[in-house]
């Protein structure tokens, strides 16, 4: 459980030679009750680790498409509670990690101590916290510690490579590295910029590094594997899995894991 099994699992896949793929999922859209079968579904699909979102009314980071889900498991009645008591009922039955992505506001109100006692509980292997600052993790930082729990780091791109060595060198488990893809015009030049970002992050950090925001294809998947060790894959698994298109969310997933000569 917790940091390890995150270190081994990914051990293995990129010994195997595969490109790892953690894909984003709302914890509660659809409701709490489909949150098993989706994550045995992903497993079954051959993902690394599963990046689970605690829906949250005011989520700064979020893009549109998440932020709907959001709101639909709000509606839902989904709280980080009811997460983690559900996540605890088929702790056992898991084989990949489960990374919390939440807000830092309810774990505070849910308090530190308890809230890692309970991924211990639970199961819960990282946590991701996207509005705390490196400046300001001292508080959550030894609680997680002490159980072993991975603390995934946010590399920015518009960071200086000091910042982002020294994040590289904090982060546990991978390193998350934020890199935003163009969507039309100066397609080229966007991705040299995102090549030497990401190799500029491998060259620093001693867990591996996944590159995630706006990736939705197969191809984007392996050009930008080709620069790290995979990518993290939200907004376009929250649409497929609203929609009931499983079968492509599959095929995303089975195509990516796999290594090809992509020529950029
Ligand atoms: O949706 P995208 O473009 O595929 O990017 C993943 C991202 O949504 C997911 O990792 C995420 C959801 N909420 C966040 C908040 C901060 C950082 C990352 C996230």
């Amino acid at each position: 459980m917790g940091k390890n099994r995150i270190d081994s699992i990914f051990k293995s896949k990129l010994a195997a030679d595969e490109n790892l793929f953690v894909p984003y999922i709302m914890a509660g859209d659809g409701g709490l009750d489909k949150l098993k079968d989706r994550i045995h579904f992903l497993t079954d699909s051959g993902v690394s680790a599963i990046e689970l979102g605690i829906p949250f009314s005011d989520p700064v980071a979020d893009g549109p498409t998440i932020q709907a889900a959001g709101q639909r498991a709000l509606k839902a009645g989904t709280t980080l509670k009811g997460v983690l008591e559900v996540l605890a009922t088929f702790k056992e039955e898991r084989s990949v990690p489960i990374i919390l992505m939440t807000y830092v506001n309810p774990i505070f109100i849910y308090g530190i101590e308890e809230f890692t006692d309970a991924c211990v509980t639970s199961g819960v292997d990282g946590v991701i916290i996207p509005d705390l600052p490196m400046e300001e993790e001292d508080l959550v930082r030894d609680a997680l510690q002490k159980r072993e729990i991975a603390f995934i780091r946010l590399a920015a791109m518009t960071s200086p490579e000091e910042r982002m060595k020294e994040i590289a060198s904090r982060s546990e488990g991978f390193l998350y590295a934020v890199s935003v893809m163009g969507t039309t015009g100066a397609r080229k030049a966007h991705s040299e910029e995102v090549k030497s970002y990401l190799e500029t992050l491998k060259k620093h950090s001693p867990v591996p590094v996944l590159a995630g925001f706006g990736v939705s294809s197969v191809e984007q998947a392996h050009e930008l594997s080709a620069s790290c060790d995979g990518v993290i894959v939200g907004s376009k698994i929250v649409d497929l899995l609203h929609e009931s298109k499983d079968d492509e969310v599959r095929t995303l997933i089975e195509g990516s894991v796999k290594k090809e000569n992509v020529r950029l």
